[in-house]
């Protein structure tokens, strides 16, 4: 690798602001419960502080300090790695930063840290503050002096340094000393428009640093380089990293403290975590977004779950033989894993690669290029394996000749009708043999794919009946040639599961029941097959009924 790391700091944080500037995200809304949960996963990858909210500012952020003085709901929350940091600002203007009573909240939050957020930038002091430059600096020294006094360490995060530094550098800069000679620990410069670039951080974390104070960093992500700023600024020779996991935080967010993390660890060769944390960084990066109810994202950096998914062929045939060769990291180093993908963009070596994955020998080049011109056929044709691996098993299976007939389907129907022009009936009936017994079933449903999977389902029954556990979870269909109106091709993924795993089918058709039942047969019948091969599926729970609607 070129361009070597800097030394790392004799004193070095890692400050979380999940709870804080995380839960200013749009549609992100966490209770003290959800709070204590995340806060409990961030002491657990090992951050050295957890930023809990701003007591005093909303009910639920000050419940939630109060909740952790003892110990949260049952008493027994402790943070084993993190100290808790309180947020809020400084004191009113023009009053004793001992007779506020946001301060007072900070003060009393029993949090070990406080952490205040100062004006930095001129314009805003005189148009946001509306006061002057002097009372500002008279504000930050008030209320770090009286929190100091209090027992409380206390850090200074720098409103709109960087566009402060650009309008007013001399004040920018006397606002980061004053913090400082009035007892901050850390004046963290914070990017807080989020439209800096990583060679501006860095000559103005140098520049600020001129004046021989620890200092932090927080970026907002307005220009996608927050992560890269941050460790613009980390470079500069800032001690003291703030961020969200997952970048959570208002517009874009703020710097991912997942990728800031790995990127010390890894590419820095810091220990900035405890030993073996960062390996359940994807873990934990994931329960969290459990808790916040956002999505994960599949690129996210290192975490993501398309991080280390391999889908051109040149790269697998590569990755065949080392796949560091298009991996920059071991996905394990993150608690990641390899994905190999099979699409139209396969060469053999994605199929022998994930056949292989999947307990099948495919060594025969042969045998796995012709396997891969039928992948590349069907993809043409609209079918999709990348998101359909239990249809790939199954067309794997048909080629080696190692597809069980566990129950063959003789015909199937669907019928829909209207009562009086309101209420609308849908009935399926199949026919098939499952261990040479005839069934001739009738499913009713409220849509034509729920009716066939009623009578396919009970058809199914009296031979197998580890099939009332299949549980048909996700149903989506997409229109493939769009010029085409109601004759167009569709393509449908079906997702079931059996409370243990889960699998996903596709069907293609230009009549969309056509399309259903393929992805429907094939769903019970690598469901089937599973469990012939692990049966311990029969002591399961039972599923919860197919949902509604389609
Ligand atoms: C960059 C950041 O993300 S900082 C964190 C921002 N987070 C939040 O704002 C979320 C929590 N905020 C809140 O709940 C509310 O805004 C509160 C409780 C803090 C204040 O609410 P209100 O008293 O109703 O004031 P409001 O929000 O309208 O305006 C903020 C006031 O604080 C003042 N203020 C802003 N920054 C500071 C500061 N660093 N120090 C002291 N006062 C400040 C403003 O001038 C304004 O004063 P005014 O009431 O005299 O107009
Ligand atoms: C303090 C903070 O959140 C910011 O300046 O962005």
């Amino acid at each position: 690798m070129t361009g070597t790391a800097p030394v790392k700091p004799a004193e070095f944080h890692v400050y979380d602001t999940t709870l804080r500037d995380g839960a200013q995200q749009e549609g992100l809304r966490l209770s003290v419960i959800d709070k204590l949960a995340i806060a409990g996963f961030l002491d657990e990858l090992g951050v050295g502080f957890i930023e809990g909210g701003w007591p005093g500012a909303n009910p639920n952020d000050t419940a939630f300090f109060e909740s952790l003085k003892s110990g949260g709901p049952d008493g027994q929350f402790r943070l084993q790695n993190a100290t808790l940091a309180a947020f809020g600002f400084t004191r009113r203007v023009g009053m004793r930063a001992a007779d506020d009573p946001l301060t007072a909240a900070v003060r009393d939050s029993g949090a070990p840290v406080a952490c205040l957020v100062a004006k930095s930038h001129d314009r805003h002091v005189e148009q946001a503050l509306r006061t002057t430059l002097a009372e500002n600096l008279a504000m930050i020294t008030d209320t770090v002096t009286h929190l100091r006094a209090e027992g409380q360490r206390v850090f200074v995060d720098c409103e709109h340094f960087f566009d402060g530094y650009r309008d007013n550098a001399a004040y920018a800069l006397e606002v980061v000393r004053t913090a400082a000679e009035a007892g901050a620990e850390v004046v963290v410069l914070c990017d807080t428009n989020g439209g800096m670039l990583p060679n501006w951080i860095g000559d103005v974390v140098a520049a600020a640093g001129e004046i021989g104070v620890p200092l932090g960093i927080h970026c907002h992500n307005d220009t996608g380089c927050a992560v890269a700023n941050t460790l613009a600024a980390v470079d500069a020779g800032a001690m003291h990293v703030q961020g969200t996991i997952n970048g959570y935080g208002e517009r874009t967010g703020n710097a991912d403290l997942v990728s800031v993390v790995a990127n010390l660890e890894l590419k820095y060769g810091w220990p900035v975590l405890p030993a073996g944390a960062l390996a359940e960084a994807t873990r934990l990066s994931h329960a969290i977004a459990e808790v916040t109810n956002v999505p994960p994202s599949g690129r996210q950096p290192y975490v993501g779950l398309s991080a280390f998914a391999h889908k051109a062929g040149l790269h697998a045939s590569a990755i065949k033989v080392d796949p560091n060769l298009y991996q920059h990291i071991d996905p394990a180093l993150v608690g990641n894993d390899m994905r190999m993908l099979v699409s139209d963009m396969a060469g053999r070596a994605n199929i022998q690669i994930k056949g292989e994955e999947l307990g099948f020998d495919l060594s025969d080049r042969d045998l796995a290029a012709k396997i891969t011109d039928q992948v590349k056929e069907a993809e043409a044709a609209g079918y999709t394996y990348e998101a359909a691996d239990a249809s790939f098993e199954l067309l794997l299976r048909r080629e080696l000749g190692q597809l069980p007939e566990l129950f063959a389907v003789h015909s199937w129907r669907v019928f829909t009708q209207s009562h009086h022009g309101d209420e609308i009936d849908t009935e399926a009936t199949v026919k098939l043999t499952a261990k040479g017994v005839g069934q001739r079933v009738v499913g009713e449903g409220n849509g034509p794919v729920n009716a066939l999977d009623h009578a396919v389902r009970n058809a199914l029954a009296p031979a197998y009946p580890v099939v009332d556990r299949f549980e048909l979870i996700d149903y989506r269909v997409r229109i493939l040639d769009q010029g085409h109106g109601t004759d167009a091709t569709v393509r449908v993924l079906i997702q079931t599961t059996d409370g243990r795993r889960t699998w996903t089918t596709v069907g293609v058709g230009q009549n969309l029941i056509e399309a259903s039942w393929e992805a429907l047969f094939e769903a019970y019948l690598f469901g089937l097959i599973h469990s012939q091969a692990s049966p311990e599926a029969d002591v399961e729970e039972p599923a919860a009924p197919v949902p509604a609607g389609v």
